[in-house]
């Protein structure tokens, strides 16, 4: 089974399909279909491990993808590529699969060159938009149509399992709540702000109260909006960023007298690899855009 991957060390095939972002319509979103499904990589002979580049190599998270696919005996790290590095058939080193965790600053255009080179793209990196993610719809529209079908994007703010079963509950409890607020809390190398996770946490319970026909939260503030946190679809979302922290999220609900608190704390990186090689094995027979691992886990 999937999330009892080893590390480093990983093997078992998973099943993945997704939909996040930094402003999502809510964790139910489904893959935007693709014609041609193709069961794996194109001309991968049967057999032989999926080759993965990774893109980002050099930093926190894509040196610890980098250690985990040196580790899965069904994978083959062919490619690191960092800041600098073109990525392009030339340089991807016969890859099946490409890793982004890079900068939101270089994301999107590094997915249209994996695109352009007929490689399928797993992406943590953050700043996703509605507008940017249709961007690459659009693109694999093309690129099916000028004969490339199959190819598959998976996009996931979050591949941590804590994370994804929190967001998810926080969608399905939002509904039941006078009050929603979501805090997040980082290290202090993190460069966005608030956090994908906690967008995509308050853009689903946005969508959920809007579904059940509630609106903002109660709140009197006339004064000191600055100290109220951003507005993430009319949820408030607060940054904290400490040092000794790496990734953790409290998603707080409140009605009179009662209060739902849903926490969960990444401790260390190794904790988003599982989701990580998982949608890397799942990626190759998902055609289209998958934004989400909650798709992938059967949550959504
Ligand atoms: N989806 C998830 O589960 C997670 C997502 N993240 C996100 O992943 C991203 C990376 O996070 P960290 O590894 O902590 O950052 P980092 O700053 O440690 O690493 C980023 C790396 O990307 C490189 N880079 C910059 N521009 C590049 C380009 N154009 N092409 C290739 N490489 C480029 C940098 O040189 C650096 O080595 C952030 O957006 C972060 O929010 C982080 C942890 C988990
Ligand atoms: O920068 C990080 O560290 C993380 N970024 C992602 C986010 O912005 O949600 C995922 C996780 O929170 C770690």
């Amino acid at each position: 089974m999937l999330w009892a991957d080893p590390l480093p060390g990983a093997a078992d095939e998973a099943p993945v399909d997704a939909r996040c972002g930094d402003r999502v319509t809510g964790v139910s979103e489904q893959s935007t279909p693709a014609p041609d499904p193709a069961p794996t990589a194109p001309g991968r002979e049967p057999g032989r491990p999926l080759r993965v580049a990774v893109l980002g190599a050099a930093g926190r998270m894509g040196a610890t993808v980098c250690a985990a696919v040196e580790g899965a005996a069904d994978l083959e790290l062919v490619a690191r590529l960092d800041a600098g590095d073109e990525v392009a058939a030339a340089t991807l080193g016969g890859a099946d699969v490409a890793v982004d965790f890079t900068v939101p600053a270089a994301t999107e255009a590094n997915v249209h060159a994996l695109i352009d080179a007929g490689v399928h793209a797993v992406v943590g990196t953050t700043g996703w938009t509605e507008e940017s993610r249709g961007r690459v719809v659009a693109h694999l529209g093309r690129a099916a149509a000028a004969g490339a079908p199959g190819l598959g994007v998976l996009i996931a703010p979050n591949f941590g399992l804590s994370a994804v079963l929190a967001m998810t509950f926080a969608a399905k409890a939002a509904r039941y709540f006078e009050s929603a607020e979501v805090i997040e809390l980082h290290h202090p190398d993190k460069v966005d702000a608030p956090s994908g996770t906690a967008r995509h946490t308050a853009a689903a319970i946005a969508a959920a109260r809007a579904d059940a026909g509630l609106g903002t939260g109660p709140d009197a503030t006339e004064t000191g909006w600055e100290a109220r946190g951003a507005d993430v679809d009319g949820v408030r979302v607060h940054a904290v960023r400490l040092r000794g922290l790496v990734a953790h999220e409290e998603i707080l609900f409140g009605n009179t007298g009662e209060q739902l608190v849903i926490r969960q704390d990444s401790f260390d990186r190794v904790s988003f690899m599982p989701g990580v090689l998982l949608a890397v094995r799942e990626v190759v027979g998902r055609p289209g855009l998958t934004v989400g691992l909650e798709n992938v886990l059967d949550l959504a």
